[in-house]
């Protein structure tokens, strides 16, 4: 008997879609599947205006192949010179769903991020009163500070003393990677979600290193040991409200990534929701699935749960994914879960 699971069309949470051919490659892979995605602002260089986040929404429409129907959430680049009075504006109009944080030099094209925390009060406070959510990318960068305690560290020295100083701000701690993660978002009552990534429930820090270096799994935060990736499985099973899926599908090229020094991302818009499937079935937990992929997210956001509906079947035969997409800046490498897939999507 073949087994199906009908969910409500899921959205994706965190997405880069980039610009340009990149943007016309990898959009019909999260469109497939995704109704809605909140769309990382950070181009090269980033959305950080109203305007900008107009802009960069038609070209997203623009590049949507005529039949599909996705919409994107706009963010906002926050630097230490984004105007409040722009925030506001962006979001009054319904253009903007939420603001991102990037620590200066954290991550993929961080350079115009927030190194004094305090010069941007003023654009949170104003975030607070309005009921705009902040995104953050929860790293420190201090060099003194290992890559494996990043988030941790942001936790307590970052974000925890911003979300005391400015009441009421609403936070998503995006892509988390560990237990501690995971247990303060589950210690706070309100005001605060995380997204998770379909490649952290999978990878662990092994999987990068052991038998040879593997730059398709490396991105940031970086995997961390096997006691994290458990806990994140358990948070993203456990039908709390607090956890919903981010995808963080960030495209590089091969010759980017298969470097010296190679960029941080996964790219994983092409098989994300049978792989979801495939990690909650393993969990005794594929009744779980609607409220992380397609309930959660809308209900942090103040958005309606999709009308329609995706319906995955198991098959007897092992799903065929390409191992690359091609783009018109070259080949970019399909995540590789290292184990075979059955479930498909319609
Ligand atoms: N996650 C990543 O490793 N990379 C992202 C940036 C980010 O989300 O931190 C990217 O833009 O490539
Ligand atoms: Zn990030
Ligand atoms: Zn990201």
């Amino acid at each position: 008997m073949t087994q199906t699971l009908t969910i409500p069309r899921p959205d994706d949470w965190h997405l880069h879609l980039r610009d340009g051919a990149m943007l016309q490659a990898v959009l019909p892979e999260t469109a497939r599947h995704f109704g809605r995605a909140i769309i990382m602002p950070n181009l090269v260089p980033p959305v950080v205006t109203g305007d900008q986040a107009a802009a960069y929404r038609d070209r997203i429409l623009a590049a949507l192949p005529g039949g599909m129907a996705f919409e994107p959430l706009m963010t906002l680049y926050l630097t230490e010179d984004t105007d409040p009075a722009d925030v506001a504006a962006a979001h009054a109009s319904g253009l903007v769903k939420a603001v991102k944080l990037y620590p200066a030099g954290a991550t993929t094209n961080s350079a115009s991020g927030v190194r004094d925390f305090d010069k941007v009060r003023p654009v949170l406070e104003k975030m607070a009163e309005i009921g705009l959510p902040l995104c953050t990318h929860g790293e420190v960068t201090d060099h003194d500070i290992d890559i494996f305690d990043r988030e941790a560290v942001f936790i307590d020295r970052v974000l925890d003393p911003i979300r005391r100083s400015t009441p009421g701000l609403r936070v998503v701690m995006e892509h988390i990677t560990t237990k501690n993660a995971a247990d303060y978002v589950a210690s706070q009552e309100r005001d605060l979600g995380a997204t998770i990534t379909t490649h952290h429930l999978i990878i662990n820090r092994n999987h990068i290193l052991v038998g040879g270096i593997k730059p398709h799994y490396y991105c940031l935060p970086v995997a961390k040991r096997e006691e994290h990736r458990l806990a994140l499985r358990a948070a993203a099973v456990s039908g709390d409200k607090r956890y919903f899926l981010g995808t963080d599908s960030a495209p590089h090229t091969d010759p980017n990534k298969e470097s010296a020094c190679g960029c941080a991302g996964c790219f994983t818009a092409t098989n994300t929701i049978s792989l979801l499937a495939h990690v909650f079935e393993e969990e005794g937990a594929l009744d779980k699935l609607a409220g992380f992929a397609s309930e959660h997210g809308p209900a942090f956001y103040g958005l309606p749960v999709s009308d329609q509906t995706l319906t995955l079947t198991k098959s007897e035969t092992a799903v065929a994914f390409p191992e690359k997409i091609e783009t018109g800046d070259g080949p970019v490498t399909v995540f590789d879960p290292g184990f075979e897939v059955y479930w498909r999507a319609e």
